[in-house]
Protein backbone atom coordinates (compact mmCIF):
# COMPACT_ATOMS: atom_id res chain seq x y z
CA UNK A 1 0.00 0.00 0.00
CA UNK A 2 2.73 2.34 0.77
CA UNK A 3 4.53 1.75 -2.17
CA UNK A 4 1.38 2.63 -4.28
CA UNK A 5 1.09 5.94 -2.67
CA UNK A 6 4.02 6.96 -1.86
CA UNK A 7 6.14 9.63 -3.87
CA UNK A 8 8.52 8.01 -6.62
CA UNK A 9 11.24 10.24 -5.19
CA UNK A 10 11.29 9.17 -2.18
CA UNK A 11 12.47 6.10 0.00
CA UNK A 12 10.43 4.35 2.06
CA UNK A 13 10.32 5.33 5.55
CA UNK A 14 12.57 2.66 6.86
CA UNK A 15 15.37 2.88 4.32
CA UNK A 16 15.72 6.90 5.41
CA UNK A 17 16.18 6.02 8.91
CA UNK A 18 18.98 3.66 8.21
CA UNK A 19 20.55 5.70 4.98
CA UNK A 20 19.53 9.61 6.28
CA UNK A 21 21.73 11.37 3.50
CA UNK A 22 22.50 9.31 1.36
CA UNK A 23 20.98 9.02 -2.42
CA UNK A 24 22.52 6.18 -3.88
CA UNK A 25 19.27 3.77 -2.13
CA UNK A 26 17.23 6.19 -3.41
CA UNK A 27 18.61 5.66 -6.97
CA UNK A 28 17.98 1.62 -6.61
CA UNK A 29 14.76 2.28 -5.63
CA UNK A 30 13.81 5.21 -8.22
CA UNK A 31 11.17 3.46 -10.03
CA UNK A 32 10.85 5.57 -13.58
CA UNK A 33 7.80 4.24 -15.49
CA UNK A 34 8.16 4.85 -19.09
CA UNK A 35 4.69 4.15 -19.99
CA UNK A 36 5.78 7.12 -22.93
CA UNK A 37 8.24 7.31 -25.94
CA UNK A 38 11.22 9.43 -24.92
CA UNK A 39 12.63 12.21 -26.74
CA UNK A 40 16.30 11.15 -28.33
CA UNK A 41 18.63 10.59 -26.38
CA UNK A 42 22.29 12.48 -25.81
CA UNK A 43 24.96 10.93 -27.72
CA UNK A 44 27.04 8.93 -25.73
CA UNK A 45 25.48 7.12 -23.28
CA UNK A 46 26.83 3.67 -21.28
CA UNK A 47 25.14 0.55 -19.92
CA UNK A 48 24.34 1.16 -16.38
CA UNK A 49 26.05 4.81 -15.79
CA UNK A 50 24.35 6.63 -18.36
CA UNK A 51 25.74 9.92 -19.52
CA UNK A 52 27.50 9.70 -15.41
CA UNK A 53 30.80 9.59 -17.02
CA UNK A 54 30.20 12.45 -19.64
CA UNK A 55 29.47 14.79 -16.62
CA UNK A 56 32.42 13.48 -14.50
CA UNK A 57 35.06 14.33 -17.18
CA UNK A 58 33.34 17.54 -17.87
CA UNK A 59 32.83 18.40 -14.29
CA UNK A 60 35.74 20.89 -14.39
CA UNK A 61 34.08 22.86 -17.48
CA UNK A 62 30.50 22.58 -16.24
CA UNK A 63 29.87 25.55 -18.35
CA UNK A 64 31.49 23.64 -21.14
CA UNK A 65 29.24 20.39 -20.81
CA UNK A 66 25.97 22.63 -20.43
CA UNK A 67 26.60 24.18 -23.69
CA UNK A 68 27.39 21.16 -25.33
CA UNK A 69 24.41 19.57 -24.32
CA UNK A 70 22.33 22.68 -24.71
CA UNK A 71 23.71 22.71 -28.47
CA UNK A 72 22.45 18.60 -28.86
CA UNK A 73 19.30 19.78 -27.60
CA UNK A 74 18.78 22.91 -30.06
CA UNK A 75 19.11 20.59 -32.70
CA UNK A 76 16.94 17.86 -31.59
CA UNK A 77 14.18 20.34 -31.57
CA UNK A 78 14.27 21.22 -27.98
CA UNK A 79 13.96 18.47 -25.58
CA UNK A 80 16.42 15.77 -25.12
CA UNK A 81 16.87 12.62 -22.30
CA UNK A 82 20.25 12.42 -20.23
CA UNK A 83 20.54 9.49 -18.52
CA UNK A 84 22.71 10.27 -14.84
CA UNK A 85 22.78 6.83 -13.55
CA UNK A 86 19.77 5.08 -13.30
CA UNK A 87 17.79 8.24 -13.69
CA UNK A 88 16.51 9.83 -16.34
CA UNK A 89 16.32 13.42 -17.15
CA UNK A 90 14.27 15.47 -19.69
CA UNK A 91 16.94 18.00 -20.82
CA UNK A 92 14.77 21.17 -22.73
CA UNK A 93 16.11 24.03 -24.34
CA UNK A 94 12.44 24.72 -25.78
CA UNK A 95 11.21 27.93 -24.23
CA UNK A 96 7.17 26.96 -24.29
CA UNK A 97 8.44 23.60 -23.15
CA UNK A 98 10.50 24.46 -20.38
CA UNK A 99 7.55 26.90 -18.96
CA UNK A 100 5.42 23.99 -19.35
CA UNK A 101 7.36 21.86 -17.24
CA UNK A 102 8.10 24.36 -14.46
CA UNK A 103 4.55 25.01 -14.23
CA UNK A 104 3.66 20.83 -13.13
CA UNK A 105 7.03 20.14 -11.42
CA UNK A 106 7.76 22.09 -8.50
CA UNK A 107 9.46 19.38 -6.30
CA UNK A 108 13.04 20.20 -6.24
CA UNK A 109 15.63 18.11 -7.64
CA UNK A 110 17.84 15.62 -4.78
CA UNK A 111 20.38 17.57 -5.75
CA UNK A 112 19.02 20.23 -3.75
CA UNK A 113 19.55 17.95 -0.51
CA UNK A 114 22.71 18.64 -0.38
CA UNK A 115 22.01 21.90 0.92
CA UNK A 116 20.06 20.77 3.68
CA UNK A 117 22.93 20.68 5.92
CA UNK A 118 22.90 23.92 5.88
CA UNK A 119 19.67 25.70 4.83
CA UNK A 120 17.43 23.01 6.44
CA UNK A 121 13.76 23.61 4.88
CA UNK A 122 14.44 27.00 3.99
CA UNK A 123 12.39 28.06 0.79
CA UNK A 124 14.51 27.04 -1.72
CA UNK A 125 15.52 23.31 -0.97
CA UNK A 126 11.48 22.84 0.61
CA UNK A 127 8.94 20.96 -1.46
CA UNK A 128 5.42 19.82 -1.21
CA UNK A 129 3.23 21.68 1.38
CA UNK A 130 6.32 22.90 3.43
CA UNK A 131 7.17 25.34 0.52
CA UNK A 132 3.74 25.78 -0.21
CA UNK A 133 2.89 27.29 3.16
CA UNK A 134 6.38 29.20 3.59
CA UNK A 135 6.00 30.89 -0.25
CA UNK A 136 2.79 32.42 0.90
CA UNK A 137 4.24 33.56 4.26
CA UNK A 138 7.56 35.37 2.90
CA UNK A 139 5.92 36.58 0.01
CA UNK A 140 4.68 39.86 1.40
CA UNK A 141 8.58 40.61 2.64
CA UNK A 142 9.45 41.42 -1.19
CA UNK A 143 6.46 43.34 -2.48
CA UNK A 144 7.03 46.45 -3.48
CA UNK A 145 6.00 48.63 -0.85
CA UNK A 146 8.82 46.83 1.11
CA UNK A 147 11.44 47.24 -1.41
CA UNK A 148 10.55 51.09 -2.05
CA UNK A 149 10.98 51.20 1.96
CA UNK A 150 15.06 49.93 0.95
CA UNK A 151 15.43 52.99 -1.41
CA UNK A 152 17.45 55.08 1.03
CA UNK A 153 19.37 51.92 1.75
CA UNK A 154 19.94 50.96 -1.87
CA UNK A 155 21.02 55.03 -2.39
CA UNK A 156 23.77 55.05 0.38
CA UNK A 157 25.20 51.60 -0.40
CA UNK A 158 25.92 52.75 -4.31
CA UNK A 159 27.43 55.67 -2.60
CA UNK A 160 29.48 53.96 -1.11
CA UNK A 161 30.92 51.56 -3.95
CA UNK A 162 31.57 54.02 -5.62
CA UNK A 163 33.81 55.82 -2.67
CA UNK A 164 35.67 52.85 -2.24
CA UNK A 165 36.24 52.48 -6.30
CA UNK A 166 37.61 56.15 -6.29
CA UNK A 167 41.55 55.10 -6.13
CA UNK A 168 40.71 53.31 -9.55
CA UNK A 169 39.41 56.17 -10.99
CA UNK A 170 42.03 56.71 -14.76
CA UNK A 171 44.50 53.91 -13.16
CA UNK A 172 43.62 51.46 -15.73
CA UNK A 173 41.25 47.95 -15.90
CA UNK A 174 40.70 46.39 -12.66
CA UNK A 175 38.37 43.53 -11.51
CA UNK A 176 35.64 45.10 -10.04
CA UNK A 177 33.65 41.85 -9.19
CA UNK A 178 34.25 41.50 -5.76
CA UNK A 179 33.67 44.77 -4.48
CA UNK A 180 30.14 44.65 -6.27
CA UNK A 181 30.03 41.14 -4.03
CA UNK A 182 30.60 42.66 -0.85
CA UNK A 183 29.08 45.55 -1.52
CA UNK A 184 25.55 44.09 -2.54
CA UNK A 185 25.75 41.67 0.94
CA UNK A 186 25.75 44.44 2.70
CA UNK A 187 22.72 45.98 0.85
CA UNK A 188 20.65 43.14 1.49
CA UNK A 189 21.91 42.44 5.06
CA UNK A 190 20.56 46.34 5.97
CA UNK A 191 17.56 45.77 3.91
CA UNK A 192 16.27 42.49 4.61
CA UNK A 193 17.15 42.71 7.96
CA UNK A 194 16.02 46.54 8.94
CA UNK A 195 19.08 47.16 11.37
CA UNK A 196 21.71 49.40 10.54
CA UNK A 197 25.10 47.60 10.92
CA UNK A 198 23.88 44.45 11.39
CA UNK A 199 26.79 42.83 10.78
CA UNK A 200 30.34 43.21 11.40
CA UNK A 201 33.01 43.36 8.36
CA UNK A 202 34.27 40.20 9.31
CA UNK A 203 30.78 38.41 10.06
CA UNK A 204 30.37 39.64 6.36
CA UNK A 205 33.50 38.45 5.22
CA UNK A 206 33.54 35.52 7.00
CA UNK A 207 29.97 34.25 5.62
CA UNK A 208 30.62 34.94 1.99
CA UNK A 209 33.49 32.72 1.79
CA UNK A 210 32.11 29.75 3.81
CA UNK A 211 29.42 30.29 1.24
CA UNK A 212 31.81 30.29 -1.81
CA UNK A 213 33.26 26.81 0.63
CA UNK A 214 30.09 25.12 0.69
CA UNK A 215 29.36 25.78 -3.00
CA UNK A 216 32.76 24.18 -3.71
CA UNK A 217 31.57 20.82 -1.29
CA UNK A 218 27.94 20.52 -2.87
CA UNK A 219 29.52 20.68 -6.35
CA UNK A 220 32.29 18.12 -5.62
CA UNK A 221 29.32 15.98 -3.91
CA UNK A 222 27.24 16.28 -7.53
CA UNK A 223 30.30 15.43 -9.56
CA UNK A 224 31.77 12.93 -7.56
CA UNK A 225 29.68 10.74 -7.05
CA UNK A 226 30.91 8.66 -4.58
CA UNK A 227 31.31 11.43 -2.17
CA UNK A 228 27.62 11.23 -2.19
CA UNK A 229 27.94 8.04 0.44
CA UNK A 230 28.30 9.09 4.50
CA UNK A 231 31.21 7.18 5.03
CA UNK A 232 33.23 7.91 2.35
CA UNK A 233 32.60 11.74 2.88
CA UNK A 234 33.59 11.18 6.29
CA UNK A 235 36.95 9.30 5.81
CA UNK A 236 38.31 11.38 3.75
CA UNK A 237 37.30 14.74 6.06
CA UNK A 238 34.75 16.41 3.97
CA UNK A 239 32.16 16.16 6.83
CA UNK A 240 34.56 17.69 9.23
CA UNK A 241 35.01 20.44 6.81
CA UNK A 242 31.09 20.90 5.97
CA UNK A 243 30.46 21.54 9.71
CA UNK A 244 32.95 24.23 10.27
CA UNK A 245 31.69 25.95 7.32
CA UNK A 246 27.82 25.36 8.62
CA UNK A 247 28.95 26.76 11.91
CA UNK A 248 30.49 30.10 10.44
CA UNK A 249 27.15 30.35 7.74
CA UNK A 250 24.60 29.70 11.13
CA UNK A 251 27.09 32.19 12.96
CA UNK A 252 25.37 34.95 11.31
CA UNK A 253 21.83 34.05 11.05
CA UNK A 254 22.29 33.71 15.36
CA UNK A 255 23.48 37.05 16.00
CA UNK A 256 20.93 39.39 13.65
CA UNK A 257 18.44 36.76 15.18
CA UNK A 258 19.88 38.26 18.47
CA UNK A 259 20.08 41.84 17.60
CA UNK A 260 16.44 42.04 15.91
CA UNK A 261 14.60 40.53 19.05
CA UNK A 262 16.81 43.60 20.98
CA UNK A 263 16.14 45.81 18.55
CA UNK A 264 12.11 44.77 18.78
CA UNK A 265 12.81 44.88 22.55
CA UNK A 266 13.88 48.57 22.33
CA UNK A 267 11.25 49.49 20.24
CA UNK A 268 8.62 48.11 22.34
CA UNK A 269 9.85 50.14 25.11
CA UNK A 270 10.46 53.35 23.44
CA UNK A 271 7.72 52.87 21.13
CA UNK A 272 10.60 55.43 19.15
CA UNK A 273 13.22 54.04 17.03
CA UNK A 274 11.69 52.10 13.54
CA UNK A 275 12.86 49.74 11.59
CA UNK A 276 12.37 50.47 7.89
CA UNK A 277 9.51 48.86 7.44
CA UNK A 278 7.69 49.28 10.71
CA UNK A 279 4.49 50.66 9.73
CA UNK A 280 3.51 49.24 6.48
CA UNK A 281 1.15 46.35 6.19
CA UNK A 282 3.70 44.55 4.61
CA UNK A 283 6.60 44.03 6.79
CA UNK A 284 10.35 43.67 6.40
CA UNK A 285 11.48 40.03 6.01
CA UNK A 286 13.34 39.43 9.00
CA UNK A 287 10.57 41.23 10.94
CA UNK A 288 8.23 39.14 8.86
CA UNK A 289 10.29 36.53 10.18
CA UNK A 290 9.80 37.17 13.82
CA UNK A 291 6.33 38.13 13.81
CA UNK A 292 5.42 34.33 12.19
CA UNK A 293 8.11 32.70 15.11
CA UNK A 294 5.90 34.53 17.69
CA UNK A 295 2.31 33.43 16.14
CA UNK A 296 3.85 30.04 16.28
CA UNK A 297 4.08 29.29 12.07
CA UNK A 298 7.80 28.77 12.18
CA UNK A 299 10.38 27.78 14.51
CA UNK A 300 13.53 29.22 15.67
CA UNK A 301 15.13 26.83 13.11
CA UNK A 302 12.87 27.82 10.59
CA UNK A 303 13.41 31.38 11.09
CA UNK A 304 17.25 30.67 10.87
CA UNK A 305 16.64 28.29 7.35
CA UNK A 306 14.37 31.14 5.77
CA UNK A 307 17.50 33.95 6.75
CA UNK A 308 20.08 31.12 5.49
CA UNK A 309 18.01 31.11 1.97
CA UNK A 310 17.24 34.43 1.48
CA UNK A 311 20.95 35.30 2.08
CA UNK A 312 22.22 32.36 -0.72
CA UNK A 313 19.68 33.14 -3.34
CA UNK A 314 20.09 37.18 -2.56
CA UNK A 315 23.67 38.08 -2.75
CA UNK A 316 25.83 36.57 -5.39
CA UNK A 317 22.80 36.54 -8.32
CA UNK A 318 22.57 40.73 -7.95
CA UNK A 319 26.58 40.99 -7.85
CA UNK A 320 27.38 39.29 -10.56
CA UNK A 321 24.55 39.92 -12.52
CA UNK A 322 25.73 44.00 -12.31
CA UNK A 323 29.33 42.39 -12.62
CA UNK A 324 27.95 41.13 -16.21
CA UNK A 325 25.87 45.08 -16.86
CA UNK A 326 28.74 46.90 -15.98
CA UNK A 327 31.21 44.95 -18.78
CA UNK A 328 28.62 44.70 -21.07
CA UNK A 329 28.18 48.73 -20.58
CA UNK A 330 31.85 49.43 -20.81
CA UNK A 331 32.31 47.55 -24.32
CA UNK A 332 29.30 49.25 -25.55
CA UNK A 333 29.83 52.98 -25.39
CA UNK A 334 26.70 53.79 -27.60
CA UNK A 335 24.33 51.84 -25.23
CA UNK A 336 26.28 53.10 -22.18
CA UNK A 337 25.50 57.01 -23.48
CA UNK A 338 22.38 56.44 -24.60
CA UNK A 339 21.67 55.20 -20.71
CA UNK A 340 23.42 57.57 -18.98
CA UNK A 341 20.99 60.17 -21.08
CA UNK A 342 18.12 58.57 -19.43
CA UNK A 343 19.54 58.62 -16.06
CA UNK A 344 20.29 62.44 -16.60
CA UNK A 345 17.63 63.31 -17.86
CA UNK A 346 15.02 61.64 -15.34
CA UNK A 347 17.73 62.28 -12.17
CA UNK A 348 19.62 65.16 -12.98
CA UNK A 349 23.43 64.94 -12.58
CA UNK A 350 23.29 63.41 -8.66
CA UNK A 351 19.88 63.13 -7.31
CA UNK A 352 19.37 59.61 -5.34
CA UNK A 353 16.54 57.83 -7.47
CA UNK A 354 13.35 57.70 -5.50
CA UNK A 355 10.21 55.32 -5.88
CA UNK A 356 8.33 57.40 -8.91
CA UNK A 357 11.95 57.61 -10.78
CA UNK A 358 11.94 53.82 -11.23
CA UNK A 359 9.30 53.32 -13.73
CA UNK A 360 10.40 56.29 -16.15
CA UNK A 361 14.01 54.64 -15.87
CA UNK A 362 12.84 52.30 -19.43
CA UNK A 363 15.88 51.88 -21.11
CA UNK A 364 18.09 51.28 -18.00
CA UNK A 365 15.06 48.49 -17.20
CA UNK A 366 15.65 46.82 -20.82
CA UNK A 367 19.58 47.39 -20.22
CA UNK A 368 19.29 45.08 -17.32
CA UNK A 369 16.78 42.48 -18.75
CA UNK A 370 19.53 42.35 -21.46
CA UNK A 371 22.50 41.67 -19.50
CA UNK A 372 20.27 38.72 -17.40
CA UNK A 373 19.37 37.15 -21.40
CA UNK A 374 22.70 37.16 -22.40
CA UNK A 375 24.65 36.17 -19.37
CA UNK A 376 21.50 34.60 -16.88
CA UNK A 377 23.53 34.27 -13.68
CA UNK A 378 21.14 31.10 -12.17
CA UNK A 379 21.91 29.40 -16.25
CA UNK A 380 19.56 25.57 -14.96
CA UNK A 381 16.61 25.30 -13.31
CA UNK A 382 16.13 21.51 -12.02
CA UNK A 383 13.12 19.85 -10.97
CA UNK A 384 11.54 16.36 -9.88
CA UNK A 385 8.59 15.29 -12.46
CA UNK A 386 6.43 13.87 -9.83
CA UNK A 387 3.40 13.41 -12.60
CA UNK A 388 2.88 13.04 -16.61
CA UNK A 389 3.89 15.91 -17.83
CA UNK A 390 2.28 17.02 -21.41
CA UNK A 391 4.93 18.97 -23.69
CA UNK A 392 4.84 20.14 -26.96
CA UNK A 393 5.72 17.18 -28.71
CA UNK A 394 6.49 14.61 -25.62
CA UNK A 395 5.04 13.51 -22.59
CA UNK A 396 7.78 13.37 -19.57
CA UNK A 397 7.34 10.08 -17.07
CA UNK A 398 6.28 10.58 -13.88
CA UNK A 399 9.44 9.81 -11.58
CA UNK A 400 11.85 11.58 -13.78
CA UNK A 401 13.57 14.61 -13.57
CA UNK A 402 14.25 17.76 -15.74
CA UNK A 403 15.88 19.87 -16.44
CA UNK A 404 15.42 23.58 -17.97
CA UNK A 405 18.06 25.50 -19.46
CA UNK A 406 16.24 27.92 -22.23
CA UNK A 407 18.97 30.25 -21.71
CA UNK A 408 21.99 28.60 -22.19
CA UNK A 409 21.52 28.92 -25.68
CA UNK A 410 22.10 32.85 -25.36
CA UNK A 411 25.03 32.75 -23.49
CA UNK A 412 27.26 35.19 -24.67
CA UNK A 413 30.45 32.59 -24.05
CA UNK A 414 32.57 32.52 -26.63
CA UNK A 415 32.34 35.79 -28.81
CA UNK A 416 30.00 38.32 -28.56
CA UNK A 417 28.56 38.93 -31.84
CA UNK A 418 27.95 41.97 -33.29
CA UNK A 419 23.92 43.40 -32.15
CA UNK A 420 23.92 40.75 -29.35
CA UNK A 421 23.28 42.93 -26.62
CA UNK A 422 20.64 44.78 -27.97
CA UNK A 423 18.75 46.19 -25.19
CA UNK A 424 16.08 47.91 -27.70
CA UNK A 425 14.91 44.74 -27.97
CA UNK A 426 12.77 44.66 -24.70
CA UNK A 427 11.30 47.63 -26.12
CA UNK A 428 9.89 46.70 -29.23
CA UNK A 429 6.49 44.88 -29.66
CA UNK A 430 7.09 42.36 -31.76
CA UNK A 431 9.77 41.06 -29.44
CA UNK A 432 8.29 38.02 -27.73
CA UNK A 433 10.77 36.82 -25.30
CA UNK A 434 8.91 38.65 -22.19
CA UNK A 435 6.86 36.05 -21.60
CA UNK A 436 8.96 32.76 -21.42
CA UNK A 437 11.36 34.32 -20.31
CA UNK A 438 13.47 32.17 -17.44
CA UNK A 439 16.36 34.61 -16.35
CA UNK A 440 14.14 34.87 -12.82
CA UNK A 441 13.00 31.28 -13.06
CA UNK A 442 9.62 30.60 -14.35
CA UNK A 443 6.03 29.26 -13.02
CA UNK A 444 4.86 29.31 -9.05
CA UNK A 445 8.83 28.52 -8.18
CA UNK A 446 10.17 31.93 -9.43
CA UNK A 447 12.62 34.12 -8.18
CA UNK A 448 11.14 35.39 -5.03
CA UNK A 449 13.47 38.69 -4.88
CA UNK A 450 12.80 39.47 -8.77
CA UNK A 451 11.72 42.96 -7.63
CA UNK A 452 14.35 43.55 -5.03
CA UNK A 453 16.50 42.63 -8.02
CA UNK A 454 15.68 44.54 -10.19
CA UNK A 455 15.37 47.82 -8.02
CA UNK A 456 18.57 47.30 -6.56
CA UNK A 457 20.52 47.07 -9.50
CA UNK A 458 18.89 49.77 -11.04
CA UNK A 459 19.53 52.29 -7.90
CA UNK A 460 23.11 51.15 -7.73
CA UNK A 461 23.68 51.48 -12.13
CA UNK A 462 21.76 54.65 -11.81
CA UNK A 463 24.53 56.18 -9.20
CA UNK A 464 27.69 54.24 -10.49
CA UNK A 465 26.84 54.93 -14.10
CA UNK A 466 26.11 58.72 -13.70
CA UNK A 467 29.13 59.09 -11.58
CA UNK A 468 31.77 56.90 -13.91
CA UNK A 469 32.52 56.53 -17.62
CA UNK A 470 33.68 52.77 -18.15
CA UNK A 471 35.45 51.25 -20.38
CA UNK A 472 36.02 47.72 -21.00
CA UNK A 473 37.42 44.96 -23.43
CA UNK A 474 35.17 41.23 -22.93
CA UNK A 475 37.22 39.52 -25.70
CA UNK A 476 38.94 38.06 -23.70
CA UNK A 477 36.05 36.97 -21.02
CA UNK A 478 35.80 33.42 -20.00
CA UNK A 479 33.13 32.15 -17.60
CA UNK A 480 32.53 29.44 -15.31
CA UNK A 481 29.40 27.95 -14.40
CA UNK A 482 28.73 26.21 -10.83
CA UNK A 483 25.62 26.94 -9.32
CA UNK A 484 25.74 30.16 -10.49
CA UNK A 485 27.41 31.53 -13.81
CA UNK A 486 29.80 34.03 -13.34
CA UNK A 487 32.66 35.60 -15.14
CA UNK A 488 36.30 33.59 -14.15
CA UNK A 489 38.71 36.47 -16.25
CA UNK A 490 38.74 39.12 -18.68
CA UNK A 491 35.82 41.32 -16.90
CA UNK A 492 38.05 43.87 -15.87
CA UNK A 493 36.98 47.44 -16.33
CA UNK A 494 38.45 50.60 -16.44
CA UNK A 495 36.54 53.96 -14.94
CA UNK A 496 36.62 57.80 -15.31
CA UNK A 497 34.89 60.61 -13.37
CA UNK A 498 32.53 61.83 -15.49
CA UNK A 499 32.23 65.48 -14.37
CA UNK A 500 34.92 66.66 -12.56
CA UNK A 501 34.97 67.31 -8.60
CA UNK A 502 35.47 70.57 -8.65
CA UNK A 503 32.36 70.88 -10.96
C1 LIG B 1 19.86 39.16 -10.75
C2 LIG B 1 19.43 38.61 -9.67
C3 LIG B 1 18.68 37.31 -9.59
C4 LIG B 1 18.46 36.37 -10.54
C5 LIG B 1 18.94 36.35 -12.00
C6 LIG B 1 17.65 35.32 -9.94
C7 LIG B 1 17.21 34.20 -10.60
C8 LIG B 1 16.45 33.21 -10.01
C9 LIG B 1 16.01 32.01 -10.68
C10 LIG B 1 16.29 31.66 -12.12
C11 LIG B 1 15.30 31.28 -9.78
C12 LIG B 1 14.59 29.94 -10.02
C13 LIG B 1 15.46 28.79 -9.61
C14 LIG B 1 14.77 27.46 -9.75
O1 LIG B 1 13.59 27.38 -9.99
O2 LIG B 1 15.49 26.47 -9.59
C15 LIG B 1 15.31 32.00 -8.52
C16 LIG B 1 14.72 31.55 -7.36
C17 LIG B 1 14.77 32.24 -6.18
N1 LIG B 1 15.29 33.50 -5.96
FE1 LIG B 1 16.26 34.63 -7.32
N2 LIG B 1 17.43 35.65 -8.63
C18 LIG B 1 18.02 36.86 -8.38
C19 LIG B 1 18.04 37.56 -7.19
C20 LIG B 1 17.38 37.18 -6.05
C21 LIG B 1 17.34 37.95 -4.82
C22 LIG B 1 17.97 39.31 -4.64
C23 LIG B 1 16.64 37.20 -3.92
C24 LIG B 1 16.28 37.51 -2.49
C25 LIG B 1 16.48 38.65 -1.91
C26 LIG B 1 16.23 35.97 -4.58
C27 LIG B 1 15.49 34.98 -4.00
C28 LIG B 1 15.11 33.82 -4.64
C29 LIG B 1 14.43 32.72 -3.97
C30 LIG B 1 14.05 32.68 -2.49
C31 LIG B 1 14.22 31.73 -4.93
C32 LIG B 1 13.58 30.36 -4.70
C33 LIG B 1 12.09 30.49 -4.84
C34 LIG B 1 11.37 29.19 -4.53
O3 LIG B 1 11.96 28.13 -4.57
O4 LIG B 1 10.18 29.31 -4.26
N3 LIG B 1 16.69 36.00 -5.87
N4 LIG B 1 16.01 33.18 -8.69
Amino acid sequence: KYKKNRNKHELPPTLTEFVPQSLWMRRLWNTTSKTHPLPPAFPGALPIIGHLHKGISLSSNLLNFLQIVSDDCVKQGGVTVLNLGPELHYVITDPQDAALAAKSCLRRHYLMDFAKVWQGNGITTSSGETWTSHRKLLSPAFSLPVIHSFLDVFNSQAKKLINELEPFVGKGPFDHGSYFVTNNFETLCAGTFGIENAISKNLGATYISAAYGMVDLLKAKTFKVWLQIDLIYKLVGLKKKEEQLVENLHSLAKTVIQKKKLARENEALSNNVKSPTSGLRYKGFLDLLMDLSADGALTDIEVRDQIEAILTTGFETTATQLTFTVLLLGAHPEIQDKMVKELEAVLGPDRDVGKDDLNKLVYTNAVIMESVRLFPTIPIILRCVDQDVKLKNFTMNAGSYCILFPLIPNIAAREMKEDQFRPERWLEDDFNGHQDFAGFGLGKRGCLGKTYAIIAMKVLLANFMRQYRVRADMSQLQLSADFVLKPVSGHEISIERRHSTAA
